[in-house]
């Protein structure tokens, strides 16, 4: 261990009533990093991050959080490690400023400071019911933060939350990145882990699939590319030929005058070149890209081969892939 090692988990095993639901895992996140935990329901994702909070003894494999054993060692490392929970509350009545004064320590920080800092000065003595789902995860996130913990845990910050309460948190977890704070980061939204997460652990069934940056996973397991564009000269069955023949072209469909060149990377560029020999570039020449969804899904064993929209509308899978 170093001292940049934060997280380092090794052969991790967890089983609830003999059904083993973490296998094998292995996990590190190192200090300044972002890491987010992705996967199908049900994949140990929690389960896992609450063995590196303390909240459950692994049945077998070492946990190491800033060096201690989190279930032996939990008093010293409490204070380090600030976690919002998938299922955190806090009572009705409770005001934001007295939540703040609840939850502070002798080495808090400036709870007005926090609440300047993500938006919620003004509702400082609002109850907590009062509150938007937005402002409550910005609420929990200035409570994970009041302590000046080593290590922020964020178990599904975001689920639940409209769009823009969504950028507003995202806004705020990447304050905490610029300045540098270490985040382990469960979510669904896959939008999120490629926007906020250095990098990405896959997991199904307890097991780790692959692991990277979001942009090396997409590279490795949606390695293919779109190109679309309308075409209504009549050398069309021509061009389609042309563009068959493409290093890297795998299908092409010309349907209603729109022709649609799937391939993997390097059909962009030579789709591209085929069109300027003909002389005509289309005005509505499109490249779509598969982004993390449709690398998870790959992962999964979904099939994902298809246009962004298409890999869009099979997302619902993802959610019942592992029950
Ligand atoms: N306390 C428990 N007792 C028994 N089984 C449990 C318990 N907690 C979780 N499980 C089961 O363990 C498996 C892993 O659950 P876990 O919550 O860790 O997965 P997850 O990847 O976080 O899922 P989700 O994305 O749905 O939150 C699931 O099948 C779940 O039903």
């Amino acid at each position: 261990m170093t001292e940049r090692d934060v997280v380092t988990v090794r052969g991790l095993r967890k089983n609830y009533g003999g059904r083993l639901v973490v296998e094998n895992l292995d996990l590190d996140v190192a200090a300044g990093e972002v890491v987010g935990l992705i996967g199908a329901n049900g994949a140990g994702k929690t389960t896992t991050v609450e063995c590196i909070q303390g909240l459950r003894r692994p049945d077998a494999g070492t946990v190491r959080v800033l060096g201690l054993d989190p279930t032996r060692q939990a008093a010293a490392l409490r204070p380090q490690v600030g976690s919002q929970l998938q299922s955190s509350a806090l009572p009705d009545r409770l005001r934001v400023a007295e939540a703040i004064e609840l939850f502070a320590t002798r080495n808090a920080r400036s709870g007005e400071e926090l609440l300047r800092q993500f938006g919620l000065s003004e509702r400082r003595r609002s109850a907590f019911a009062s509150l938007s789902g937005g402002e409550r995860q910005r609420l929990f996130l200035v409570l994970s933060l009041l302590n000046r913990p080593r290590l922020v845990i964020l178990d599904e910050l975001t689920q639940g939350l409209d769009p823009a309460a969504r950028r507003d948190v995202w806004a705020a977890i990447t304050q905490l990145r610029d300045a540098g704070t270490t985040i382990l980061l469960v979510t669904h939204e896959l939008d999120e882990a490629e926007a906020l997460c250095d990098r990405v652990v896959a997991m199904r069934a307890g097991r780790v699939l692959d692991a990277g940056r979001p942009a090396e996973l997409v590279a490795r397991h949606a390695p293919w590319a779109v190109v679309r564009f309308g075409w209504t000269r009549d050398d069309v069955t021509d061009l389609a030929a042309a563009l068959r023949a493409l290093p890297g072209a795998r299908e092409v469909s010309v349907a209603g005058g729109q022709v649609e060149v799937r391939g993997d990377r390097r059909v962009i560029a030579h789709a591209g070149a085929e069109l300027v020999r003909r002389g005509e570039i289309p005005d509505d020449l499109r490249v779509e890209l598969p982004d993390l969804e449709a690398a998870l899904l790959t992962l999964l064993g979904v099939r994902a081969d298809a246009s962004p929209s298409t890999t869009r509308a099979t997302a619902p899978t993802l959610i019942g892939v592992n029950r």
